[in-house]
């Protein structure tokens, strides 16, 4: 297994109620197994483990040697590291983005091998292209209107706004002004990190229904699974991100905490584990979306195959790359009109990152 260091600056840094994320580093491995595949790990706060962990698991996963890989490469795509040695499941246990990265390069590597394209090994009628939202980061109203006019401009038209980062009626004040500003025919979303207790939240609900909010993310804290049930059905549809970094999807969708799944493969530990997830969300009636954690083109490429194999799935939050300053390589799956082909080469973008290495 190779691996290289990497480590990006974001042009436009994204403001959220948990801060403001400005850079992402993480690392890239190179298995060879028949085939090669390339995966990306790009932990982040909050939602995986620590980068230093990161590498300790990576390291692991190394030494647990190149024949486990080549097993992997040959089992199920469903779920590529079933059947592996558990000197390799081990090392990865605690650790979703290493994971993601080993996962990503096992799939990458069987796709190739195949000849067939990620989403394909994931579903058998995978979508060509995926919708996906502008991404509005924490501003004053100005501001906000202007990223949102401008992400219209563009040819988004759906548009998640970032919240909580300042007092509500601010909060209110932005979104009012981004509905005046792209009139009614433009779903609008909000994110609120997980800034605010019931209360708040209840507030923020009852005013954001009367600006026909489609769902509103992550209110409240990640393991409060009952204070998001309370919050359905009251206009606006209730969406769980950081929940699931930490609780099951088995108990998220027992408690009914959730109209939407937001589904990072970054923290769940790889494509075929988020697809995994999708799956189970749709079983229960509960619509799941990719995003990613602002990653780099390997990773954000394999969340679009991801986004791809869930049937008729809503708009993505896989917009990100152009709030890199620069990327690993040239985009593989660039939006266009607030839409992303597929890559159609095997496995994640054919031979998009074979110069990587
Ligand atoms: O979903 C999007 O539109 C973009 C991705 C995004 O918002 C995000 C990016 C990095 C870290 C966390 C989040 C988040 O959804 O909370
Ligand atoms: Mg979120």
């Amino acid at each position: 297994m190779d691996r290289r260091e990497f480590s990006l600056t974001l042009a436009r840094p994204l403001g959220t109620a948990k801060g403001t994320i400005g850079r992402r580093e993480g690392d890239l491995i190179r298995l060879d197994a028949g085939a090669y595949g390339v995966g990306e790990a790009t932990p982040l706060q909050g939602w995986t483990e620590s980068l230093a962990d990161c590498r300790v698991a990576l390291d692991g996963a190394a030494d647990a040697g190149d024949a486990a890989l080549r097993a992997a490469v040959g089992a199920d795509p469903h779920a590529p590291l079933a059947d592996t040695p558990t000197s390799l499941t081990d090392a990865l246990a605690d650790a979703p983005a290493a994971r993601h990265a080993v996962e990503s390069a096992v799939l990458d590597a069987r796709g190739r091998r195949e000849g067939r394209p990620l989403a394909a090994l994931l579903a058998d009628d995978p979508a060509t292209a995926v919708p996906v939202n502008g991404t509005v980061g924490d501003g004053s109203v100005t501001e906000t209107v202007t990223a949102a006019r401008e992400a219209v401009d563009d040819g988004f038209s759906c548009l998640k706004v970032k919240v909580g980062a300042g007092d509500l009626d601010r909060d209110v004040a932005r979104l009012r002004a981004v509905r005046e500003a792209v009139g009614d025919d433009v779903p609008l979303r909000a994110d609120a990190n997980a800034a605010w207790d019931r209360g708040t939240a209840e507030e923020a609900v009852e005013a954001f229904a009367t600006l026909d909010l489609s769902y509103l993310e992550q209110p409240l804290s990640a393991d409060d699974l009952s204070g998001h049930a309370a919050l359905r059905g009251r206009g606006v549809g209730i969406a769980l991100d950081e929940t699931l970094a930490t609780v099951s999807v088995r108990d998220v969708l027992d408690a009914e905490a959730a109209d939407v799944l937001v589904l990072k493969p970054m923290a769940l530990g790889g494509p075929a584990r988020a697809h995994a997830v999708a799956r189970r969300a749709l079983g229960a009636g509960v619509d799941p979306l990719v995003t990613t954690t602002i990653d780099a083109a390997p990773a954000r490429t394999a969340a679009v195959h991801v986004a791809a194999a869930i049937p008729d799935v809503r708009p993505c939050g896989l917009a990100t790359a152009g709030a890199l300053d620069s990327d690993l390589v040239p985009d593989p799956a660039p939006v266009e009109s607030g839409t992303v082909a597929v890559p159609t080469g095997p496995g994640v973008a054919g031979d998009a990152f074979d110069d990587l290495f």
